[in-house]
């Protein structure tokens, strides 16, 4: 189980490659995923939102944080492979040091909604509590469009790289995610999926740090086509080519936040067990079949961001 989150991240900027930041909200997920990463001897972050650490704990914020870091404790000693523990979208101050408080590896202050000025002042407070004990810290500059947690965002408005300059510098923050056009979810784009790699390279020459990727799922169109078969509705779904993500992580890119691939593919392969086993009625067997599939979505992203033997 990894202490603090940044010394993953660091080798994997050295050397070029990125680590999957998982999120999960249930144990099948949270299995899936580290089964993945055991698999493809990947070192791997796994991720709750705030909205996770409150389902996980039916409302109370340290019983979820507490279970949360047990549960990924108790599976992460018995395998081969570093796992690390992250707050994801941190914004509340109460629910970011009850995660520093039960035990996860690095928590994110997002507060990229607010002026650069009170950003920054947000995030600086965070680094300064957050490292005194040993934890690191992940912040975003710019915005993502759509829905991020309760705030929606209405136009994306990408990272301004002198800022960002100014940003890691006066922070000391330990990585960063540059808004470069991705958004959350699985209707990424409108028309052409289109990512600023010129800000991105220009972020990593001024920041020199690891890199975070939000919105980067891929929404695979077999997958997307399987749920609608079986009656989703989610045509128009669109992600992140896989051509983007390898060249986004050729730009400094180290951790790359997937959600909704795992999401999709659950439930296109849920919808589809239900459909074919009528007289099921044992979860279990229900979901062996489906988190198999989820296990394998995430063992192909871990391959496609070159985390693969990492470990
Ligand atoms: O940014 C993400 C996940 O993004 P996706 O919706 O593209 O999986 N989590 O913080
Ligand atoms: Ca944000
Ligand atoms: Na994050
Ligand atoms: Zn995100």
């Amino acid at each position: 189980y990894v202490k603090n989150t940044k010394e993953i991240l660091d080798k994997a900027s050295r050397e070029g490659y990125a680590i999957g930041a998982f999120n999960f909200n249930n144990m099948e997920f949270l299995q899936a995923i580290l089964e993945a990463a055991e698999e493809e001897k990947a070192p791997v972050i796994v991720a709750t939102s705030e909205g996770a650490i409150k389902y996980i704990g039916k409302g109370d914020i340290e019983t979820g944080a507490k279970l949360a870091v047990e549960m990924v404790r108790t599976y992460a000693e018995k395998l081969s492979v570093p796992v690390a523990l992250h707050l994801d979208h941190g914004r509340d101050f109460r629910i970011i040091m009850t995660a520093i408080k039960a035990g996860y590896s690095s928590v994110m202050i997002d507060a990229s909604h607010l002026p650069f000025e009170e950003n920054l002042r947000e995030t600086k407070k965070i680094v300064e509590i957050a490292h005194a004990v040993g934890i690191s810290v992940e912040a975003e500059l710019g915005k993502l469009k759509g829905i991020e947690d309760n705030v929606v965002e209405k136009e994306s408005v990408l990272v301004d790289p002198e800022e960002a300059k100014i940003f890691v510098k006066e922070t000391e923050v330990d990585f960063l995610a540059p808004a470069i056009g991705t958004s959350h979810g699985a209707f990424k784009f409108k028309g052409e999926a289109q990512l600023d790699f010129e800000r991105l390279k220009k972020v990593k020459e001024y920041t020199q740090i690891p890199l975070v990727l939000h919105g980067a799922s891929m929404v695979p169109q077999d997958v997307v086509k399987l749920a609608n078969e079986y009656g989703a509705e989610l045509s128009g779904a669109k992600g992140v080519p896989e051509d983007m993500l390898k060249k986004a992580i050729e730009l400094g890119i180290n951790k790359i936040n997937t959600d909704t691939d795992l999401r999709i593919t659950f439930v296109a392969y849920l919808r589809k067990v239900l459909s074919e086993d009528k007289s099921q009625i044992d979860p279990r067997k229900i979901f062996k079949p489906v988190f198999e599939h989820v296990k394998e979505i995430v063992k192909e992203r871990i391959r496609i961001f070159g985390s693969s033997g990492k470990a």
